[in-house]
């Protein structure tokens, strides 16, 4: 028995020196982090609630000064939020390849833009960067205030009680980015599929999350065997289903009356432009395929990527906006005349060329995105060996950029988690690292949607303002986030809407 016990402990020993003792284990353990197990690394204090592991990230971002790692045998993680090794790691082409942790995206997304690398990236980026050229926004600004006055005329009919803003948020999301990119109506679809569209969407994240804290499900082989892989596979059916349909129905609208050519759209020399004409990014595809650029699968990929990444982003960033402008009076009276500035006391809607004289507005998003960037992390893998504050970071490793932490540290901004638009005036900003503020992520894998989003933020937030003004009911200090691709509260978003008089 005794000598059963003792090779036991002695291959535990061997064990816990193999796994954090090797070269690799050593560098990564240099840096500092939570206390290691033995044998298991940090394995344990990572398997815990949604909720209780982002308070651990950010309890770390708390304890440590900009970087900090995870080990957990094979797997190293650093995780980094000073805007100096954020720079190193997302100017550089050398480091644009997403990490492992985007493979629970996979069977989604597949090889879309937010997952694909290399060469293939390239090609994808270069056809659809001209999808959110000026002149196409321009277009879309039409539709995007259209789309603002049905979710205004929704809000009327909620008046003077607290609601969750997020599922009509999102349904205005949803709608505008199907009606711009995708040349398509959601009024043409049943209220069933929608919901079982975005609820899907929800139900992904949960899998995800599931993913990341438990070793056997994050290994595909361990997890197609169990059933949260089945659930998963309910959920892309329906997701895959939706999006299919979306293209079949453009695809039959182009044969039946062609392609809709957007006309003011001056063509210049620095932009990809599908044979010297500009289209929504749809039909853009379409005509790709044509020429043999893409192929079926290839479209499918983009319009998941777009439509997720192009409706869930900006529905968390103006949810979490209308709740904290309902926690200051005082900015939505600025905003409002600012407005009344702009507008007169015309009741005509929100142009273009309205939009960028709207600058306390953008500053008071633009605050809001700091203290709620819808994408709060991102993460990369390192290729080859790399030193971030004064650590050798061996290839290999995960990066993780923590844009939230990022955002709200101290030695950045004064009172962090003030919510103070003026923080953005030129004035205040001088000064201010380039990469201490990076809601879309930065350099050449930054986001394609951000002059969209910013648009349509700007354009949903002013029609609201005209109309109401809004009463807080979910208080900052309520928000428990959870982990998910992006920034969601564990339960709903409160506000109440007070019509003006
Ligand atoms: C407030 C709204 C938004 C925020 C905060 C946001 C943020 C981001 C961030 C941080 C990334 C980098 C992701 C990474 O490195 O893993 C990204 C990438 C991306 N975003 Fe956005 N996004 C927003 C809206 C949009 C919209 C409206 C669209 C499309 C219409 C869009 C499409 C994309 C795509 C396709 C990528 C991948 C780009 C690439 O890797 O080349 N995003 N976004």
């Amino acid at each position: 028995m005794f000598w059963y016990l003792f090779l036991i402990a002695g291959f535990l020993c061997f064990l816990h020196i193999f796994c954090n003792y090797n070269e690799r284990a050593r560098k990564i353990r240099k840096i500092p982090g939570p206390e290691d197990t033995f044998v298991l690394g940090n394995a344990p204090a990572l398997m815990r609630s949604s909720v209780d592991l982002m308070k651990l990230a950010r309890s770390l971002a708390k304890e440590n000064s900009g970087i900090y790692r995870l080990w957990v045998y094979p797997l190293g993680a650093v995780n980094i939020y000073n805007p100096d090794d954020v720079e190193t790691i997302v100017s550089n082409m050398k480091y644009n390849e997403k990490s492992e942790i985007y493979k629970v995206l996979r069977p989604w997304l597949r090889d879309g833009l937010l997952v694909s690398k290399g060469s293939k990236w390239q090609e994808r980026r270069k056809i659809l960067t001209p999808t959110f050229h000026f002149n196409i926004l321009r277009q879309f600004c039409q539709v995007l205030e259209d789309n603002s006055q049905r979710f205004v005329e929704s809000l009327n009919e909620m008046t003077g009680r607290p609601i969750d803003v997020v599922p009509i948020i999102s349904e205005f999301t949803l709608n505008s980015i199907c009606e711009t990119a995708m040349g398509t109506k959601l009024s043409d679809y049943n209220r069933s599929e929608i919901n079982a569209y975005k609820d899907a969407i929800y139900n992904l994240g949960y899998v995800f999350y599931q993913r990341f804290i438990k070793i056997f499900y994050f290994f595909d082989f361990s997890f197609n065997l169990t059933p949260l892989s089945r659930r998963q596979d309910g959920y892309l059916k329906t997701v895959h289903g939706f999006t299919k349909k979306v293209i079949a129905e453009r695809t039959e609208y182009i044969n039946k009356y062609g392609m809709k050519i957007l006309e003011d759209a001056a063509v210049d020399d620095d932009t990809y432009v599908y044979k010297k004409k500009k289209t929504a990014m749809l039909d853009l595809l379409i005509t790709a395929k044509k020429e043999g650029l893409i192929d079926d699968i290839g479209i499918q990929e983009e319009v998941d990527t777009f439509m997720f990444e192009g409706h869930d982003t900006t529905a968390s960033g103006l949810a979490f906006c209308f709740m904290i402008l309902a926690h200051h009076k005082d900015v939505q009276v600025k905003i409002f005349a600012e407005i009344e500035e702009i507008l007169g006391d015309s009741k005509r809607n929100v142009t273009m060329e309205d939009l960028p004289k709207m600058k306390y507005l953008e500053r008071c998003i633009k605050e809001s995105l700091r203290l709620y960037p819808p994408v709060p992390f991102i993460s990369r893998s390192l290729n080859e060996d790399v030193r971030l504050s004064n650590y050798d970071i061996p290839a290999g490793t995960f990066c993780h950029i923590h844009i939230y932490d990022l955002h709200r540290h101290p030695a950045l901004y004064k009172d962090p988690e003030q919510f103070d638009p003026d923080r953005f005036l030129p004035e205040n900003s001088v000064g201010r690292h380039p990469y201490a503020y990076i809601p879309f992520s930065a350099g050449p894998r930054n986001c394609i949607g951000q002059k969209f989003a910013m648009m349509e933020m700007k354009v949903a937030v002013a029609e609201v303002l005209r109309k109401f003004t809004l009463e807080p009911v979910t208080h900052p200090e309520d928000i428990r986030i959870i982990a998910d691709a992006v920034l969601r509260n564990e339960g709903p978003v409160k506000v109440t809407f007070v019509k003006r008089q």
